[in-house]
């Protein structure tokens, strides 16, 4: 059996930067008007229930738009939020507004990878459309076809163990048979709990000090997807 990669997107596939200086400021300038266009919509408000009830059942829109631009400025992983954002981000790609960035090593790696019969799956804080709009319009073409699953929040948060459990048994692997790739060490902590593999991608350009000794928890260490072995 072939070992499966499971890879974050953020911090990992492709650079933090992109996804804080072009994807969140996107979404939220568009928000207001995304809402006022899209609020009616059952699965915009879906989300946009939640975030009032969670808010104090907070009944005014606008309220709700500058709860959610306040999580954007704070980086919350929240289901609702990611959820949102994807919906905004998809106008954008289909715009051509930009393209997803990845790194040429991952586009490599990637590829050489699925080319020797490795399952590929996405475990991203960002929601599955989203991950999906990000590999399908990525600087370097569409890269969708390259992976057989996607995983969000949905399936638990990124620093939960069980969640790499529930991920394992979805895909139908064996936790062992998993190679975990992220950038956050408490993430690749709690798939290590799980029984999977792991390896923290400590990229240069997004983290300029390297992290080394305790820093990286025991988990194998490597600046591109070039030094993966799986
Ligand atoms: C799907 S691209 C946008 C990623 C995103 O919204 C995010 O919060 C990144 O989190 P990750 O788990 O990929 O580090
Ligand atoms: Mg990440």
């Amino acid at each position: 059996m072939k070992t499966t990669i499971l890879t974050d997107i953020e911090g990992t596939a492709g650079s933090i930067s992109f996804v804080r200086e072009v994807l969140f400021p996107y979404a939220r300038r568009a928000l207001p008007r995304f809402v006022r266009e899209h609020g009616k919509e059952p699965d915009v408000r879906r989300w946009l229930d939640q975030v009032a009830t969670e808010h104090g059942a907070v009944c005014d829109d606008a309220v709700i738009v500058e709860v959610l631009q306040g999580w954007i400025d704070e980086d919350r992983k929240h289901t609702a939020l990611k959820a949102l954002q994807g919906l905004m981000w998809s106008e954008g790609y289909r715009r051509e507004d930009f393209t997803a960035h990845v790194y040429p090593d991952a586009v490599e790696g990637l590829r050489r990878w699925h080319a020797g019969g490795h399952p590929l799956a996405v475990y991203s804080s960002g929601s599955v459309p989203a991950q999906k709009m990000f590999f399908g319009h990525s600087d370097a073409g569409d890269l969708l076809p390259l992976f057989e699953a996607f995983f969000d929040t949905e399936v638990g948060g990124k620093r939960e163990a069980a969640s790499y459990a529930r991920i394992a048994t979805r895909l139908g692997h064996e936790p062992g048979s998993i190679l975990f790739l992220s950038d956050v060490v408490a993430e690749l902590d709690a798939a290590r709990e799980a029984g999977l593999r792991t390896v923290l991608v400590d990229r240069l350009e997004d983290y300029p000090q390297p992290r080394t000794g305790n820093a990286c928890n025991g988990h194998l260490r490597v600046e591109s997807f070039d030094a993966i072995t799986p």
